[in-house]
């Protein structure tokens, strides 16, 4: 019998469709210290963002049962990879299932940003009426450069430009074959030239953060910032900075440099729209991952 271990929750009827798979499945989150020992009697492990199996965690666990691990969802850069692989243990994820849910989030920032719905739901709350104060800017014409023309990145781009903006894209792998709807720029032409710019690529631990202090001088006055990709991507100090100094109009943020964060000053800031890392958190791409986690299971051990 193959047994299971669901680490950061997985969506209920995947979890009866593996136990009627004939597995068995335990559901319960390992702190960091007990997680690497508490592997070795898994054949698999499925985790979101909460846990993480570095090399300190694999090292436990060599000589155990692990074979599999599933990030049920996109970033594995929760995971040594390369680690694991070296020792045996494959690792998968499911690409697909959160795309249209991030770009939903990444376009509601967007508009949050925009009429100050984000001040407003605290500023209300203690009774004052900003009226005047809070005249937007409508996002109709406005150029929003998407940075990483991926899944996410499409789908982000395809309901900007329903909504009457103009799309420009930058991508480390070059121009795209096949995308003539957007216009490509090297990124610092993109900087210079977006209103809004949005952030949709994984986070590279060798290249550091992506938009730093000398990107954040590259924009335009008062453009406005998405990232719904991963905190490091972004420099907080630097955005703090952009921010006070005025040379960042608004920020949207769903992931953060720590996570649970403790910058109060970012997440408090007036001009900033947060989340709490939840893009992939709809029913729809947790049903979706769900489906996409018991495909993997059901390939990997032929059930
Ligand atoms: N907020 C959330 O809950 C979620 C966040 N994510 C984040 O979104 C990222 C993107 O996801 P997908 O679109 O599915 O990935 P993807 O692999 O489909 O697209 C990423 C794109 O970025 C490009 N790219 C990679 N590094 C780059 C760089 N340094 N500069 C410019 N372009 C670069 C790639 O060529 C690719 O076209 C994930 O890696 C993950 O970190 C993903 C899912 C949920
Ligand atoms: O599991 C989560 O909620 C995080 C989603 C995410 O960031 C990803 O899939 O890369």
């Amino acid at each position: 019998m193959k047994k299971v271990l669901i680490a950061d929750g997985l969506q209920k009827n995947a979890v009866e469709q593996l136990k009627d798979l004939g597995i068995e499945v335990i559901e319960r989150h390992f702190e960091q210290e007990e997680l690497g020992e508490a592997l070795k009697e898994f054949d698999a492990v499925v985790i979101r963002s909460a846990s993480k199996i570095n090399k300190a965690v694999l090292d436990k666990e060599l000589g155990g049962k692990l074979k599999l691990i599933i990030r049920g969802g996109v970033g594995v850069d929760n995971i040594d990879v390369d680690y694991a692989v070296k020792n045996g243990i494959i690792v998968k994820n499911t690409p697909n299932a959160s795309s249209v849910s991030v770009a939903e989030l990444a376009i509601a920032h967007i508009f949050a940003l925009a009429r100050f719905i984000n001040i407003s739901n605290v500023t209300m709350r203690d009774g004052k009426w900003n009226k005047k104060k809070y005249v937007g800017t409508e996002i109709t014409g406005k150029t929003l450069g998407v940075v990483g023309l991926g899944r996410i990145g499409r789908e982000t781009a395809k309901r900007a430009a329903a909504l009457g903006m103009k799309v420009i894209y930058f991508d480390f792998i070059g121009e795209i074959p096949g995308v003539s709807e957007y216009e490509y720029y090297k990124l610092d032409e993109l900087l210079a030239k977006s209103d809004f710019i949005s952030l949709h690529v994984p986070y590279d631990a060798k290249q550091g953060s992506l938009i730093g202090k000398e990107e954040f001088a590259k924009m335009k006055e008062g453009a406005y910032i998405i990232n719904c990709a991963r905190g490091k991507v972004v420099d907080e100090a630097a955005l703090l900075e952009a921010l006070n100094s005025g040379k960042v109009a608004g920020a949207g943020i769903d992931v953060f440099e720590q996570e649970p964060t403790q910058n109060l000053e970012l997440v408090s800031h007036p001009k900033v729209s947060v989340t709490p890392h939840i893009g992939a958190s709809t029913n729809e791409a947790q049903e979706k991952i769900g489906e996409e986690v018991v495909n993997i299971i059901k390939e990997f051990f032929n059930l």
